[in-house]
């Protein structure tokens, strides 16, 4: 069993949302390895990090990975800092992955000044400049497709998707 699609990208990038959408048109289900980490430890990703750091929200995240790569077969959303671990990057050869990719403008007004991503805490656009140019060349080791999603909702970032892919609703 493997998803249909793996999302990656960056913070802001569109990931759970264009997951939900994508989910929706193809009529499977998604997940989201966010919501896997949180539903394991029954707390939010931003609790996981303050109460076990962030070397443990890895750990997590990474199994939480490779259980849905190999037990889902719908659309699966991961977080935006997955693909620094190695092991992640490794468990992705073989699967249908598209980067969604973002400028660093339309991601920062995307994700805004919410405290729900723990590791934007404070300058929200320093932080996230610094992180998507060094997480750059990981998404585009993993991605089997990439797509530039500004100035595109994420309906059209579905549709774009599903016609690179093939697919149709
Ligand atoms: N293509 C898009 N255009 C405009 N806003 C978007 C788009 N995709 C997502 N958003 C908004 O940006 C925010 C972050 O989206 P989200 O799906 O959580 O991103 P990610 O999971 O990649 O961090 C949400 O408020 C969402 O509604
Ligand atoms: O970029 C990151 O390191 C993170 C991104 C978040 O997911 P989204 O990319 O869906 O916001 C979430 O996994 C956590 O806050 C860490
Ligand atoms: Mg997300």
């Amino acid at each position: 069993m493997s998803p249909r699609v793996v999302l990656v990208g960056p913070p802001g990038a569109g990931k759970t949302t264009v997951a939900a959408e994508l989910g929706r048109r193809l009529g499977v289900a998604v997940r989201d390895t966010d919501a896997d980490v949180e539903a394991r430890e029954a707390m939010t990703v931003q609790d996981v990090f303050v109460t076990h750091g962030e070397a443990r929200f890895r750990e997590l995240e990474r199994d939480a990975v490779r259980e849905a790569l190999s037990t889902h077969d719908g659309v699966l959303a991961l977080g935006g800092g997955a693909v620094t671990t190695d092991a992640v990057r490794r468990s992705l050869d073989g699967h249908r992955v598209v980067f969604l990719d973002v400028s660093l403008t339309e991601s920062a007004a995307r994700v805004g000044l919410g405290t729900s991503r723990p590791l934007l805490l404070g300058n929200v656009r320093g932080t996230l400049k610094k992180l998507m140019d060094d997480r750059r060349p990981l998404y585009t080791q993993v991605a089997t497709l990439t797509v530039v999603t500004d100035g595109l909702s994420p309906e059209q970032v579905a549709d774009h998707i599903l016609t690179e892919l093939g697919e149709t609703t």
